[in-house]
C-alpha cells in the first residue's frame, strides 16, 4: 500500500504537483471518514474556541486559495479542548472549493464528497512560538475542517464573499479587520471526527490534528461563485486561470484510528 512505500501516488494532478517522497508519508490529508471503522471516544470533550474579531489583519491570495490571517503574537483567538492537550492559537482560515457544486472538499464522509471545506488554523502556543517552529512538530498544529453545501446564502461569510474581487490575482492583499471566523463555525461543534494528519498544501507536514465538524454550514450557490472568480495567477501572467479544484486528493488511511466525539 501507498502506506508501506515512501511514495505517495496521486491520482489526480492538484494545481501544484504532489511531490514524489514524503517524509514518513503513513499519517496523510486528507482522508476518506468512513463512519463505521471510526471509534467513539467518551473522553473527547467539546471544542472550545475563543476568537477575538479585532484581532483580524488581512485577507489574500496565495495562489492556491483565499486565506484571511490573524494576529497571532498573543493568545486572544484560541481553541482548546476537544482532543487537544494545549492550547492553540489562529494563525488563519482558507478554503477549498471545486468548479462545480458536486465536489470540491477534501476530506470526505463514506465518501461523500461537500461543495468545499473552511480550515481554521491554529499552532500550539504552549509549547512552542512561532507558527514556523510549530508545523514541523508532531502536536504542533490543530486544524478545524468545516464542511460547505450549497443551500441558503450566509450572512456570516457575505462580508468576506464581497472583499474576493480585491483580491482576484496571486498576491493581492487587502485590509480586512473584525472579522469573527466563529460565525463560520455550525451550531453544533459538539459532535467532530478527529485524527493525526498533515497539511494537505505543501510541506504537506504530518503536524496536524484534524477535527472534522460533523454538522455542516450552508452557503448560497452565487456566494461560491464568487470563490470560483478567483484566480491561481498573478496580474502580470499572460493566461489566467480559475482559482477551482484547489483540493488534494485522498490518502491513504495507513491504519489510522479515526475517532468521534459523539455515539
Ligand atoms: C498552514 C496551511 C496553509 C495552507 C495554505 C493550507 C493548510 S491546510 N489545507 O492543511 O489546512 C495549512
Ligand atoms: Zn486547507
Amino acid at each position: 500500500a501507498a502506506c508501506s512505500s515512501k511514495y505517495v501516488l496521486s491520482q489526480m494532478h492538484p494545481m501544484w504537483q504532489e511531490p514524489l517522497a514524503i517524509p514518513g508519508g503513513d499519517r496523510q490529508s486528507p482522508i476518506d471518514i468512513v463512519i463505521r471503522k471510526s471509534v467513539y471516544d467518551s473522553e473527547l470533550k467539546p471544542l472550545v474556541t475563543d476568537y477575538d474579531p479585532q484581532t483580524c489583519q488581512q485577507i489574500w491570495n496565495n495562489g492556491y486559495s483565499f486565506l484571511v490571517e490573524y494576529d497571532d503574537t498573543t493568545d486572544k483567538s484560541t481553541v482548546k479542548g476537544g482532543p487537544l492537550q494545549d492550547k492553540y492559537r489562529l494563525c488563519q482560515f482558507h478554503f477549498h472549493w471545486g468548479e462545480s457544486n458536486a465536489w470540491g472538499s477534501e476530506h470526505t464522509v463514506d465518501r461523500k464528497l461537500f461543495s468545499a471545506e473552511l480550515h481554521l488554523v491554529h499552532w500550539n502556543s504552549d509549547k512552542y512560538s512561532l507558527f514556523e517552529e510549530a508545523v514541523m512538530e508532531e502536536n504542533g498544529l490543530a486544524v478545524i475542517g468545516v464542511f460547505l453545501k450549497v443551500g441558503k446564502r450566509h450572512e456570516g461569510l457575505q462580508k468576506l464573499v464581497d472583499a474576493l474581487p480585491a483580491i482576484r490575482h496571486k498576491n493581492s492583499v487587502v485590509d480586512f479587520n473584525r472579522f469573527d471566523p466563529a460565525c463560520l463555525l455550525p451550531s453544533n461543534t459538539d459532535d467532530y471526527w478527529t485524527y493525526h494528519g498533515s497539511l494537505t498544501t505543501p510541506p504537506l507536514t504530518e503536524s496536524v490534528t484534524w477535527m472534522v465538524m460533523k454538522q455542516h454550514i450552508e452557503v448560497s450557490h452565487d456566494q461560491l461563485a464568487v470563490f470560483r472568480s478567483l484566480l491561481f495567477t498573478a496580474a502580470d501572467e499572460e493566461v489566467q486561470k480559475g482559482m477551482v479544484n484547489n483540493f488534494r486528493v485522498q490518502q491513504s488511511q495507513c491504519g489510522r484510528t479515526v475517532r468521534s466525539s459523539f455515539s
